[in-house]
């Protein structure tokens, strides 16, 4: 268990050591299996009747949100806002899409690498949108010093909890580059190439985790400085049937900082 209790506006998040001695000790959230957080994705869509569109949308805006706390406008070292969105073949690259889309109302300059496109309406539509807003989409992966001159920091959106197996091209060379960078690097749900329930201890390093729905248990390996809960979609039964054990997002916000 790393680190204080910390606090985030206002509110305090108890982990599993909690530090402060109170007789209703919070219980830890939920590191979830890889078949567990997939239950979970399939019971939200056929019990509780969402769409993938729906589920989506609120996650790429948590990403969103994520970033502009973690890396605020007015902080970037670049003269330009400009991010990195690299998307992947499944729904961790559908949040991509949708981050970029918000990230771009939110002031920044997204770009984004989209090499496996499903040949599915929702990623079709997730696309056009993009380009309708003058998101470019670049047609192969940078070199590293080309990444870490153009721009303030790369979404990893390749892979999510549904990932398996050694890496198959082209995201084993993408992924290769992305250990050479030197900006930041925020991954959507699990950092890409990491076993989803056992990490890696020669993959990616980002600096921004944003989990979904609740950790993987990937998530107790990363050592980045800033960890997000988002997806804030959780029907209270759902959450309480899995025993997530959710923090309370504070307010209205739609992501929590878990440290
Ligand atoms: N309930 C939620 O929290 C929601 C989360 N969302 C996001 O969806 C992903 C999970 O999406 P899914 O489509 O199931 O899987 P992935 O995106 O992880 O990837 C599947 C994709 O990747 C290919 N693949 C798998 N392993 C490999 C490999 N070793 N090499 C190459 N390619 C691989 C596979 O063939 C598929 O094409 C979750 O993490 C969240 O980010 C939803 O957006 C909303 C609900
Ligand atoms: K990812």
């Amino acid at each position: 268990q790393r680190g204080a209790c910390p606090i985030i506006n206002g509110n305090k998040y108890k982990p599993e050591h909690s530090c402060r001695q109170t007789s209703t000790m919070a219980q830890q959230i939920k590191y979830l299996g890889q078949e567990e957080a997939q239950h979970i994705d399939e019971e939200l869509f056929s019990e509780y009747s969402f769409s993938v569109d729906q589920l989506m949308e609120l996650a790429g805006l948590s990403c969103a949100t994520a970033v502009a706390k973690g890396y605020p406008l007015a902080s970037l070292v670049k003269s330009k806002p400009t991010v990195l969105v690299i998307c992947g073949p499944g729904n961790n690259g559908g949040d991509g899409l949708v981050c970029a889309r918000h990230l771009k109302l939110f002031g920044y300059e997204p770009t984004v690498l989209y090499p496996k496109r499903p040949n599915k309406p929702l990623f079709q539509s997730l696309t056009t949108q993009c380009e309708k807003m003058a998101i470019s989409f670049l047609e192969e992966m940078p070199e590293a010093n080309v990444i870490d001159e153009a721009y303030n920091l790369v979404i990893d959106a390749i892979f999510g909890f549904s990932f398996k197996g050694a890496v198959r091209e082209p995201f084993g060379s993408i992924l290769s580059v992305l250990k050479k960078i030197t900006v930041p690097i925020a991954s959507v749900d699990i950092p890409s190439g990491w076993d989803v329930e056992n990490g890696s201890t020669d993959g990616l390093q980002p600096d921004m985790l944003i989990s979904l729905t609740a950790p993987k248990k990937a998530a107790k390996q990363f050592k980045g400085r800033y960890h997000f809960l988002g997806g804030r979609f959780v029907p209270p039964v759902l959450e309480q049937k899995y025993q997530l054990n959710l923090p309370q997002y504070p307010g209205t916000d739609c992501v929590y900082q878990l440290n």
